[in-house]
């Protein structure tokens, strides 16, 4: 039998079981096969950017707002610095836009830069906006978002809660009734500063934010449920130092960065263990604190017979009736919110107008000036005082035009995919008002940069919630305005006028007034990254 051996290719024949390099060298030889590829990639590419267009225009056909090209992964975490709102308001003036946008991790930033686009996220489109996003730190700190602040504003609680405030505790009647207590703490730290003064001479050197600091929470924890926990020998006992070390825990978390807000999926891996942290030691801290402030209070209006009068505002949430009443777990995330809201941003402001008038010793004079002819020299100036003070109330004004409190206001958040000024916010976007530098705007200010209290004389305190146009957003406006707004009008300049009243401040020796440090640090609220020192003396007649 004839055997026909055949020179088979290595790899088969040509329909054989071809594959590999031979084979590729075939096909890109066979100009058929070049064309039927460049057809199908065409076509490909068309029917892919078809669809892309289809489901793009169905949620926004806009681009994003310019900003820098993301990292992988990561986006713009690196490139943002310790300082957001610098770092902000100089892509908005790279770009050239007052909307610019940056990733940070998973999470889309939109920041706006005029006061047009305030305005529309504020006011205009309110309610598209004024969302919160859900976070980390936020999950753990309102119990599960039941305070004002990260709750959402479309739940019928948040109203509810905002309706309290504004007519038990921040109403005009409800300020006139807490007045002598702020006075009591208010004389307390002017006293605390006169006797240091005293003990070194005349002229001593102050730092003194802790000072300002522990005032504010003095005053706002007995405004909120009777009690102190700063300053005097009878207030330092075990449940102020309690209080102490959840206020610390409070403020080291508020400030860090959780990857689980970055990159959402990897929450559960809690790579940091800041969860851990929040989830076992600072919420059952801040929970044991605040539900023995209620049980004590509840047996008080027990013993009372139901017939107690309202001394605070603990008092006024345990005796609301019917549907009114709230959960525990509710009191408590409000009296947190209430009390971090109103302490650090009040002392920042001070501390801030301190350091303004320290460097411009004129200003400083003036005041000391109206004060006087307003107050005299042998008392300490008072809460009835504060209307009749307009050059203070300019100071302010100036000093928080360039240093806000919280510079990007709270985050705003876009739960669906949104508009802004032509520019498309995906869903889930973090929207926020760049207050910081609106305030620095030379196209909304003249000579922006300097420290000029004068142009506030005769401007009317509501420019500080917005007002007409936008410019001055320390506290914010429209529905997430601050609701702590009427007592910090109050507390901030009463604060202040008593200090400038009280003492003489200078830059420390060798220091001079020009020489400035107004560094900022960025936290719950933006702090002097230095704090301030000064060389202070008293100058009243009138002795504590
Ligand atoms: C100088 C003093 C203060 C400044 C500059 C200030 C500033 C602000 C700002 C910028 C916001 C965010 C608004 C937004 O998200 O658009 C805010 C919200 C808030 N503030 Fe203030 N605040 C001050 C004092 C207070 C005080 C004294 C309290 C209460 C005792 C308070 C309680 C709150 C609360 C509860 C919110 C959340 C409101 C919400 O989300 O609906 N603040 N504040």
């Amino acid at each position: 039998m004839e055997v026909c051996v055949v020179d088979l290719p290595k790899y088969g024949g040509v329909h054989g079981n071809m594959i590999g390099k031979d084979m590729l060298i075939f096909m890109f030889s066979t100009p058929g096969v070049w064309i039927l590829l460049i057809l199908i990639y065409v076509l490909t590419t068309f029917v892919f950017r078809k669809l892309c267009s289809i489901s793009w225009k169905s949620s926004s056909s806009l681009p994003l707002p310019p900003g820098p090209c993301p990292w992988p992964i990561v986006g713009s975490i690196f490139q943002m610095g310790k300082l957001p709102h610098q770092y902000f308001a100089q892509l908005a003036k790279k770009y050239g836009s007052p909307i610019v946008h940056a990733r940070l991790g998973h999470r889309h930033w939109i920041v706006v830069h005029s006061p047009e686009t305030a305005m529309e996220v504020l006011k205009t489109r309110d309610m598209e906006f004024a969302y919160r996003a859900p976070s980390v730190f936020a999950e753990h700190f309102s119990f599960g978002y039941q305070n004002i602040a990260f709750r959402q504003h479309t739940d019928a609680t948040w109203r509810h809660l905002r309706k309290l405030c504004a007519t038990s505790l921040f109403a005009t009647s409800s300020l006139r009734l807490s007045a002598a207590l702020r006075q009591e703490e208010i004389s307390t730290m002017i006293s605390t500063i006169q006797s240091a003064a005293i003990k070194s001479g005349s002229t001593f050197l102050l730092k003194a934010r802790p000072l300002m600091y522990e005032t504010n929470m003095n005053m706002m924890s007995r405004m909120l449920f009777g009690k102190k926990y700063f300053g005097t020998a009878h207030s330092l006992g075990r449940e102020a130092a309690t209080f102490r070390i959840m206020l610390e825990q409070v403020v080291e978390e508020s400030g860090k960065i959780h990857l689980g807000d970055l990159f959402p999926m990897l929450r559960w891996l809690d790579l940091q263990c800041t969860e851990k942290n929040l989830r076992e030691q600072v919420r059952p801290a801040m929970e044991k604190f605040f539900a023995a402030r209620i049980s004590e209070r509840k047996l008080q209006h027990h013993l009372d017979g139901g017939i107690r009068e309202h001394t605070d505002f603990l008092d006024v949430l345990l005796s609301l009736k019917d549907g009114d009443t709230l959960s525990d777990i509710c009191i408590m995330a409000l009296l947190s919110d209430l009390m971090s809201g109103g302490s650090d941003t009040a002392t920042v402001s001070v501390e801030w107008a301190l350091s303004e008038l320290i460097v411009h010793p004129n200003q400083l004079m003036k005041a000391q000036q109206e004060i006087d002819n307003v107050v005299g020299q042998y008392r300490l100036v008072q809460e009835s005082d504060i209307p009749y003070l307009p050059y203070l109330h300019a100071i302010i004004k100036e000093t928080m035009r360039l240093h806000p409190p919280v510079p990007l206001l709270i985050p705003h958040y876009s739960p669906i995919t949104s508009h802004l000024g032509g520019y498309k916010v995906p869903a889930g976007s973090n929207v926020m008002v760049n207050a910081w530098a609106i305030g620095r705007d030379p196209n909304v200010w003249s000579n922006p940069e300097e420290f000029n209290p004068d142009r506030f004389l005769g401007v009317a305190d509501t420019q500080f919630v917005g007002g007409k146009q936008f410019q001055l957003l320390p506290f914010s406006a429209g529905r997430r305005q601050c609701p702590g707004y009427p007592l910090a009008a109050i507390q901030v300049p009463h604060t202040l006028a008593s200090l400038i009243h009280a003492f003489n401040w200078v830059p420390p020796a060798g220091q001079r007034s020009k020489d400035k440090n107004m560094n900022e640090s960025f936290g719950l609220a933006c702090y002097r990254a230095v704090p301030l020192e000064a060389a202070v003396s008293y100058r009243l007649k009138h002795v504590l």
